[in-house]
């Protein structure tokens, strides 16, 4: 489902982010990757959705070779990809509601299905009651609810999280990845970026470790393996 074979990332100024990345991600796989800070985690998860071109190697997600997509075709290849950041990046003049059905009105999905979806998928984060809310009327845990509501709004094969629970204290987090553990349930493979030792050695998944560029470990129910 996700492929990547010899994947290499020179930024324009000349700083090599990869230098030689192979992987293999099956449908419904839930993977971290863990590093030290400027390891090319980000690189490596912003190139499943064209946020970053490779300078070389091959990049598969289902069907669809992401390096040859042309710009036109880009947002198809993300409705296939959720993704959910650090600091939320909520529409802060919507409702949690509007947020949330911004993603399918985009793709001009009816009214009606809208509305299911939206109430569907704030009852699986536990948001229905604050509908209605401001992004800055919430918590952060809830605000981080509301963009992985709108992450899996619009059914994705993969959700991608880059330092999801960043901001948030440890309780929060914890109820965090039971979320996106309960995704995961559904058959949605996940790749979340994380600097969080707690997270990794409490919730056991597959672990990815990238150091200077390269995949350094790649272990099944792994561990942080780092001190912090
Ligand atoms: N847009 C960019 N232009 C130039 N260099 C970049 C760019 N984005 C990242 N880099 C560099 O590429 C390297 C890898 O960065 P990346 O953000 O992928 O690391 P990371 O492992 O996600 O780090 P962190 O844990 O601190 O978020 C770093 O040296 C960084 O400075």
């Amino acid at each position: 489902m996700i492929l990547m074979k010899d994947v290499h990332k020179t930024y324009a100024n000349g700083v090599v982010a990869l230098s030689g990345i192979n992987v293999d991600i099956k449908q419904g796989e839930f993977v971290y990757i863990v590093g030290p800070s400027g390891a090319g985690k980000s690189t490596f998860i912003r190139l499943m959705f064209r946020e970053v071109k490779p300078s070389n190697g091959t990049i598969r997600i289902n069907d669809i070779n992401v390096n040859d997509l042309k710009e036109r075709k880009v947002p198809y290849l993300r409705r296939n990809i959720g993704v959910v950041y650090q600091d939320f990046k909520l529409l802060p003049k919507l409702s949690v509601y509007e947020n949330v059905a911004f993603a399918l009105e985009v793709i001009e999905e009816s009214p009606a299905v809208i509305r299911k979806r939206v109430m569907e998928v704030l009852d699986l984060v536990g948001l229905k009651n604050k509908a209605r809310f401001l992004p800055d009327e919430l918590s952060g845990g809830e605000q981080q609810r509301v963009s992985i509501a709108r992450a899996i709004v619009n059914h994705p094969k993969i959700v991608i999280a880059d330092e999801p629970t960043g901001n948030l204290d440890p309780e929060t987090s914890r109820e965090i990845m039971k979320i996106f553990e309960e995704i995961n349930d559904r058959g949605t493979t996940i790749l979340m970026a994380t600097h969080s030792k707690e997270i990794v050695n409490t919730f056991r998944k597959r672990v990815i470790a990238i150091e200077d560029g390269l995949i350094v470990r790649d272990e099944h129910r792994g561990d942080y393996g780092y001190e912090s």
